[in-house]
């Protein structure tokens, strides 16, 4: 049997399912702490505007990339950065860094999400996004290793890689209408049998509480049902730009190249 079929098998039975359970328990009571919480000094930042976004889609492009658990996005968004000058802004490690902050009133809540493979209430989320964005913009732009351009950073202009988010639809409407309208997706998809081997393999040396066999399932099925559904609200919208991920790094990072640098040429038109 496949090892991941093996292991689909293995978890269902040990635990039951519970995973929506818990989430369905928690997340109501949670996301009105956090949004309560953001009110507070915590999370700095300016309050986001209901009726108009915080950041000018003109001005600034917003490449959401997404793609299951492992299937490589942080790999291919740190060749980006070096080639084109983007900010790389990954939600997780976002989270990651708010969870082991001192003193954060978020810190258990992310944990537990981490754990269990949830998507973490997106008012903490949007806010480390948004207040890490308005950050890079304040400071000195980019200059991409292969290239002296500042192209894409003149006149408070400003691109960014958004890695791993949104994950849930409440977050993509959100960040598209108060943050900043997405310019495209970049959606990379593969088989979760590549992804587990990649997880697998990542896991050795990671370090992270989710790279272990319970959470990735977890992962899988959070990826599927909430996930996908993002992916495909966009598909309706043409914005997705798909790439096939199962080749190398290098082989998967040709075909971004091509499809990023088409898409900005698309928006500059
Ligand atoms: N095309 C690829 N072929 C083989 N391994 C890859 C490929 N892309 C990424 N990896 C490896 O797979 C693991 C997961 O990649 P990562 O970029 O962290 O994924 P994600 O950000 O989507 O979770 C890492 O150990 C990475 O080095
Ligand atoms: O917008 C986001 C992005 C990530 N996460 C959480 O962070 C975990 C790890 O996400 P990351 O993108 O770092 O890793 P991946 O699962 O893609 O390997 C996810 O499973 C979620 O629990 C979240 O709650 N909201």
């Amino acid at each position: 049997m496949p090892v991941l079929q093996e292991m689909k098998q293995a978890t269902a039975k040990a635990d039951g399912n519970p995973t929506e359970v818990t989430a369905s328990q928690h997340v109501t009571s949670i996301a009105d702490q956090a949004a309560a919480a953001t009110q507070s000094t915590t999370i700095s930042g300016n309050e986001t505007e209901a009726a108009s976004p915080v950041f000018d889609k003109s001005k600034i492009t917003v490449i959401f990339v997404l793609g299951g658990p492992g299937v490589g996005k942080g790999t291919q968004c740190e060749k980006l950065v070096q080639d084109y000058g983007f900010v790389h802004l990954s939600a997780g490690d976002l989270l990651r860094a708010e969870q082991a902050r001192p003193g954060s009133e978020f810190g258990e809540m992310i944990s537990r999400y981490i754990r269990e493979g949830l998507i973490v209430p997106q008012e903490v989320t949007i806010k480390l996004l948004e207040n890490a964005m308005r950050d890079a913009l304040s400071k000195e732009p980019p200059v991409s290793a292969n290239s002296s351009s500042r192209e894409g950073w003149e006149g408070g202009r400003g691109r960014f890689l958004i890695d791993g988010f949104p994950r849930k639809m409440d977050q993509a409407v959100t960040f598209d209408t108060q943050v900043c309208e997405s310019t495209f997706i970049l959606f990379f998809s593969c088989t979760e049998e590549v992804m587990l081997e990649r997880l697998m393999e990542r896991a050795k040396t990671s370090g992270r509480e989710d790279d272990n066999q319970e959470s990735i399932l977890k992962r899988f099925r959070t990826f599927t049902e909430t996930s996908m559904p993002v992916v495909n609200y966009y598909r309706e919208q043409n914005k997705v730009v798909e790439v096939d991920a199962k080749d190398t790094i290098d082989g998967v990072y040709a075909k971004v190249k091509v499809a990023v640098e088409k898409s900005l040429a698309a928006k500059h038109q």
